[in-house]
């Protein structure tokens, strides 16, 4: 954890989830309650089918909503896209960018998720800008380069810590159940920090940088007492509610809940 940076426990469900799912964000929802919200944030990204519902369900709980993806622009001749104006309209509050699925799959460039990151503060929403190296770029030892890249290409000049995270996600660590140790993502987190300092100056200091790739509730300590690890980015485990909120609970262990009762 970085000191006196709030963190954030955060649910990509990826293309998952029907109305039968809609269940799980209540649950998540409703067991969101109690003094550990005052001091952790937590937000789940479902499909963009269920955004709408989502808000409405979590409107009364600490749970905030984002979405996992927008278009650069607000409005026009885009068949099948949603925009972040279209996103902040259902009250959702965040949009993931740069997803390592959305790069690859979907052939998206630093230069496009910044326009992404750019539209989604243009509308208030809080972008979660996702970096990462593949395994090739990690067994070429160019896994900092990638990184140094990703930050310079796509997080935008005016980031603040109020209104971006960056999630760090080595590709190669992404459902498969392999995890980097504890010092490669230290070492990974200072780095990024170190670079957005470069990029956004003094905001780096409190931008809020999550970790990203295999987490589950068995191994949510080790990575969320890492240095430098503010909070983490869950894909697999958060469809389960049980899950999602045991990895947001390991935070009653790590943060000073003596003030938030
Ligand atoms: O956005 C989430 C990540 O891609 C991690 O997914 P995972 O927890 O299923 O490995």
């Amino acid at each position: 954890m970085t000191p006196d940076v709030r963190p954030m426990v955060a649910g990509n469900w990826k293309m998952n989830g029907l109305r039968s799912a809609l269940d799980q964000i209540k649950a998540i929802a409703d067991g969101l309650d109690g003094p550990l919200s005052q001091k952790v944030d937590a937000v789940l990204c479902p499909p963009a089918t269920l955004l709408y519902v989502a808000t409405a369900l979590a409107e009364d709980s600490p749970l905030k909503i984002g979405a996992q993806d927008c278009h650069h622009h607000n409005s026009g001749a885009y068949t099948g896209d949603v925009s972040a104006e279209m996103i902040a309209d259902l009250f959702a509050t965040h949009v993931i960018v740069g997803h390592s699925e959305r790069r690859k799959d979907h052939a998206e460039s630093d230069e496009l998720v910044l326009a992404k990151a750019q539209a989604a503060l243009g509308v208030g929403l809080q972008a979660i800008i996702c970096v990462g190296e593949t395994q090739a770029e990690r067994d070429a030892g160019q896994t900092l380069d990638v990184l140094a890249r990703q930050i310079a290409g796509s997080v935008p000049e005016g980031a603040s810590a109020g209104n971006t995270i960056i999630a760090y996600e080595p590709v190669w660590a992404i459902g498969t159940g392999l995890t980097p140790t504890a010092a490669d993502i230290a070492v990974a987190h200072d780095f990024l920090r170190s670079r957005l300092h470069e990029r956004v100056g003094s905001e780096a200091a409190q931008m809020r940088i999550l970790y990203g790739g295999s987490v589950k509730p068995s191994n949510a300590r080790e990575i969320l007492g890492i240095a430098h690890v503010d909070g983490v980015l869950v894909g697999g485990a958060s469809l389960k509610a049980e899950d999602f909120l045991a990895i947001y609970k390991t935070y009653e262990g790590l943060v000073d809940l003596a003030d938030a009762a």
